[in-house]
């Protein structure tokens, strides 16, 4: 359970370094993540999904407020210490590691370089093919490889709670329901609290619980149905007034 207490997170803002003004990006936020829910993080972009997912990994500085992982307070740990007690994270642009190869990846872990166990993983992945083992985790890979890669590393770790930020990014349609599958199999078995951050059908569809993230702040949780009217008006245009329509060259509509 991730529990999330008048979290804010702020940095300066660009428009007037001199002045010394932040500006808020997660603001006076509180939520909990229940234990072994499957939760589909969603919104219009911008509104603060990824720097989110990032305060909960430690990713990105706390400003103020509290953050619990299972009624501890991880507030003040660092990045490899919120791994160590269970939580992993899966970028939206996964990092690539010249001189490594996958089979490196997952020994690391799954905290084990045995082949047998590697391909255990692998089988229980799915996703990723026995022939991945031994690529190099460059530039070379494809932006779908890579993802699967990483998403097989979180899973290899048996994580408490896992986070994937748009982990369909690069991934084959039809990639994308299996994925969602070992995703739901693996809260299913193992108990994983899962937050996906994406705007893709699919993955909200399997979410027992939707969090619309919207100018820092949760403006709506529930069901799918209950979100669709507000992500729908969300996708309106607001300049109505001055828009010249899909005349107009610079609408992107
Ligand atoms: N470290 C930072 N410094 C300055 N601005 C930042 C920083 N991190 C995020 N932002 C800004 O905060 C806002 C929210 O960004 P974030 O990436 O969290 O949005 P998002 O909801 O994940 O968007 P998307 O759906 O487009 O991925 C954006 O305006 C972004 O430019």
């Amino acid at each position: 359970m991730i529990d999330l207490r008048h979290v804010t997170f702020s940095v300066p803002d660009e428009n007037s370094p001199e002045s010394g003004a932040m500006k808020t990006i997660i603001d006076d936020l509180s939520f909990t993540f229940e234990k072994g829910k499957f939760y589909g993080i969603t919104g219009p972009n911008g509104g603060g999904k990824t720097s989110l997912s990032k305060m909960i990994m430690g990713i990105n500085p706390i400003t103020s407020g509290s953050i619990f992982l299972d009624g501890g307070d991880i507030t003040d740990l660092e990045i490899t210490d919120r791994a160590r007690a269970g939580i992993a994270y899966g970028f939206q642009n996964s990092a690539r590691f010249k001189g490594t190869t996958f089979r490196d990846l997952l020994s690391i872990a799954a905290g084990t370089d045995d082949e047998k166990a590697l391909i255990r993983i692998i089988a229980r992945v799915g996703i990723c093919s026995l022939d991945f083992l031994d690529k190099p985790v460059n530039a070379k890979l494809s932006g779908g490889e890579i993802k699967k890669i990483e998403l097989a590393t979180i899973i290899a770790r048996n994580p408490k709670v896992a986070i994937y930020d748009e982990p369909d990014t690069g991934i084959d349609l039809w990639t994308i329901g299996p994925m969602v599958e070992l995703l739901r199999k693996e809260q299913a078995e193992r108990g994983t609290t899962t937050l996906v951050v994406s705007h893709n059908r699919t993955f909200l569809e399997a979410a027992d619980v939707i969090v619309l993230i919207k100018e820092g702040k949760v403006a709506y949780s529930g069901d799918l149905d209950g979100a669709l009217p507000i992500l729908t008006d969300l996708s309106v245009c607001t300049f109505g007034d001055i828009c010249e329509g899909e005349n107009d060259a610079e609408c992107y509509r």
